[in-house]
């Protein structure tokens, strides 16, 4: 059977309920009604089609170290077991990174407001967590984003393709995110789809407005693998869509990286070999 992803209402009374379930059932929970501005997102997205356009963010090349900056797509990411460079490019805000001083409040904002927002849905997956789950965390989830510093909003920008591509290389190859939560207002062109528990692609409902929240590695880490981090992927466009550009700008949730996530991880261990895994570290 295929699951289809229902959009929770963040304003109903069991919302906490219905949300958490979908994450315990498809590692992904779509909100509706919920406190993020619509319109702060879509600024990001003009601001920054014009910041990927200019010739300005070769300036802000990231730092290998700190994982801060630009990301060209000559050296994008290389999905864990794939061969082929996906076809995007991105930049890593964090509050003590690099930014263009001009786009550095619009980001800063909206960073401060989809941290809370995350901090207030982790809350809400570690009350609802049984005990024989509880009882792995090595400490409460609310506690292992306190003061992390590591947290990351990626502005993504997925290029209209021009036939140059590499064969079989598309917009984000198969995933999963490295990360405790993932919160992603939908993006201004279809694309995200996620695996489900039969192998097939689900089409995530990607209506202006909803906010798209998945489990990474380190909560299906630290919950024993109660919380599933779900498989998901960008597909191309296709026909006169080709021409058109994506925007997409997930912030990950991460933890202090002295936190203990298993007897195998630590926060920072895990991360440091995701990051070569991926080829950017
Ligand atoms: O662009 C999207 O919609 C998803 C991006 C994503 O999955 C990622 O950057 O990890
Ligand atoms: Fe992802």
């Amino acid at each position: 059977m295929t699951q289809i992803l229902i959009a929770v209402d963040y304003q109903a009374a069991d919302a906490k309920e219905q949300f958490v379930r979908s994450l315990r059932e498809t590692g992904f929970g779509v909100l509706k009604n919920h406190p993020i501005q619509q319109q702060s997102v879509a600024d990001i997205y003009a601001t920054w089609q014009s910041f990927f356009n200019s010739e300005e963010k070769h300036d802000f090349t990231f730092n290998k170290d700190t994982q801060d900056g630009f990301f060209p797509s000559t050296v994008s990411e290389v999905a864990k077991g794939f061969k082929k460079k996906d076809i995007k490019e991105y930049f890593h805000y964090y509050p003590w990174g690099q930014c263009p001083a001009a786009l550095k409040q619009q980001l800063q904002d909206y960073y401060e407001q989809a941290n809370a927002l995350a901090a207030e849905l982790l809350t809400w997956v570690e009350e609802l967590s049984p005990e024989d789950v509880s009882k792995l965390y090595r400490e409460p989830l609310s506690n292992m984003i306190k003061q992390s510093g590591q947290t990351l909003l990626r502005v993504l920008h997925y290029p209209p393709l021009d036939g140059s591509e590499e064969p079989d290389a598309i917009r984000a190859a198969a995933h999963e995110d490295i990360n405790l939560l993932t919160i992603l207002p939908a993006a201004n062109e279809p694309g995200l789809q996620v695996k489900g528990k039969d192998g097939n692609w689900i089409d995530v409902p990607c209506d202006f407005g909803n906010l798209i929240v998945n489990i990474g590695d380190m909560l299906q880490e630290a919950s024993g693998g109660y919380f599933p981090s779900t498989t998901h992927r960008v597909i191309n466009p296709e026909g006169s869509d080709q021409t058109r550009s994506r925007i997409s700008l997930p912030l990950f949730l991460h933890p202090r990286p002295d936190v203990v996530l298993s007897d195998r991880h630590s926060a920072d261990s895990y991360l440091k070999e995701r990051l070569r895994e991926l080829g950017v570290a």
